[in-house]
């Protein structure tokens, strides 16, 4: 039997925009208001995950979500047809509608927490949509990403589906973005690392001062019990409070793990020795690297600019690793020369591929922001909707998709335009056909 881990990439959804919605999260704030495109979005998304197929990898496409949410905004009070119910919240609660047009389901990091079979007492791969409830915008995801999960990964007999967490700040549950898993072979039995940045029940426990942590204690040891993990394969870290307050909102902004490697910044964690050899007593099999990256290489500033560790680190089918890097890592003097010398530092990763997502960084999501990581057997891949996997023929369609329906540019004034709704719509009711997904959207019922 042969082992895979798949990527499942956000498609990019027509009403990508820059609305300044993450506080804590320096790209979004710095860029809100900026004109966006859309298609480049898309295109530049559709890009890069044929080219991890290209490497001969198992890639996926996840579908985007219904925006503008005509259903929150009616749940909110606002009424009539929709182009009423948009025009009233444009008028009285602006912030309201940027908050129900956000394209950010495109960052699948965030969809949900994967566990796949080798580590399951079930022999299942279980998924938990992320409840993301620390952002409004981000907070009326769940539901549909859990109609989106089902349709994609369609057969109970090896895929298990779990509602979201409760809705409170004491489960704030981010998803994949703050857990890693390692382990020799995809499908041997692994250890999961859950990265939270608060005990919510423990209010002495260190905190950030500045900006809010997402993910609690609570939510990551809530997610191990549902997927059925043991203890002795299961860490929790807490991420250095004082890096939130710089800028690291999720744990894969400073950290990513792939197979036997770990690659993180010196500050990334709080106890970082006494967890390392945590990790290490739990692992059995080959030998671990830990890549710890200096902050006298890179600083905490360099990395959130360039998101350095918001790379992949893929396995290529010739056994080598590689990472999947945003041209922005170029950009930056100091992660490009570290990224230079990584490669040849005798650990197993051995290239680095380079990717333009900027559409996506300006928003404050790097190429591993874009992919939900499910670690698969040959018979659970060929249990997935085949019509979401990524080959020539769902490429073209998709590119063709995408400027048949997508705008070249939005502007933030643009989400109160009624017509918006129907572009939106009529594209994703074409996308769910061509998907095969079915009826997963609310204005499909
Ligand atoms: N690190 C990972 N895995 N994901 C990145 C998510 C970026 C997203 N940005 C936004 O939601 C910005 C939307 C706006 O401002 O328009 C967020 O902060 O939740």
């Amino acid at each position: 039997m042969k082992h895979y881990e798949a990527n499942f990439d956000g498609l990019v959804g027509p009403t990508h925009n820059y609305a300044g919605l993450s506080y804590g999260n320096v790209a979004s704030l710095n860029n809100a208001a900026a004109i966006s495109s859309p298609k480049a979005a898309a295109k530049q998304g559709l890009k890069k995950a044929k080219a991890l197929a290209d490497l001969g990898l198992a890639q996926g496409m996840l579908a985007p979500q219904e925006r503008p949410d005509l259903h929150t905004l009616r749940r909110i009070g606002f009424s009539g047809t929709d182009a009423e119910v948009l025009n009233k919240a444009a008028k009285h609660a602006p912030a309201l509608l940027r908050a129900c047009c956000s394209a950010s389901s495109m960052w699948t990091a965030n969809a949900a927490t994967v566990s796949p079979s080798a580590d399951t007492h079930d022999g299942k791969i279980h998924f938990t949509p992320a409840n993301l409830v620390d952002k409004l915008h981000r907070s009326i995801e769940p539901v549909t990403t859990g109609n989106i999960l089902a349709a994609t990964f369609n057969n109970a007999r090896h895929f298990h589906h779990h509602q979201h967490l409760p809705e409170h700040v004491s489960f704030g549950d981010e998803g994949a973005a703050n857990h890693t898993r390692l382990c020799n072979e995809y499908g041997h039995a692994g250890i999961e690392l859950f990265v939270y940045g608060q005990e919510a029940t423990n209010p002495s426990a260190p905190k950030p001062k500045k900006y809010p942590a997402r993910q609690t204690l609570e939510a990551s040891q809530a997610i191990a019990r549902l997927h059925q993990l043991d203890d002795e394969s299961s860490v929790f870290i807490q991420q250095n409070p004082d890096v939130i307050d710089q800028g690291v909102f999720h744990n894969d902004v400073i950290a990513v793990g792939n197979q036997n490697v770990l690659f993180y910044h010196e500050q990334a964690f709080v106890d970082t020795q006494k967890k390392l050899a945590e990790i290490q007593g739990k692992f059995n099999g080959n030998e671990l690297h830990f890549i710890e990256v200096p902050t006298a290489k890179v600083g905490i500033q360099d990395a959130v600019k360039s998101y350095l560790f918001n790379t992949q680190i893929v396995t290529l089918p010739n056994g080598e690793m590689a990472i999947i890097a945003p041209t922005n890592c170029q950009e930056n003097e100091a992660v490009y020369a570290y990224l230079n010398e990584l490669v040849t530092m005798g650990t197993p990763i051995k290239q680095v591929h380079y990717f333009d997502v900027k559409q996506s960084m300006q928003n404050g999501g790097g190429p591993a922001c874009l992919r939900l990581r499910v670690a698969m057997n040959d018979t659970e891949l060929a249990a997935v909707n085949p019509n979401t996997l990524m080959n020539d023929e769902l490429f073209n369609r998709l590119n063709l998709w995408v400027d048949k329906h997508y705008r070249d540019e939005l502007a933030i004034e643009d989400l109160a335009d009624p017509q918006l709704i129907i572009e939106s719509r009529t594209a994703l009711d074409e996308l769910t056909q061509i998907m095969k997904l079915g009826s997963v959207y609310q204005f499909q019922k």
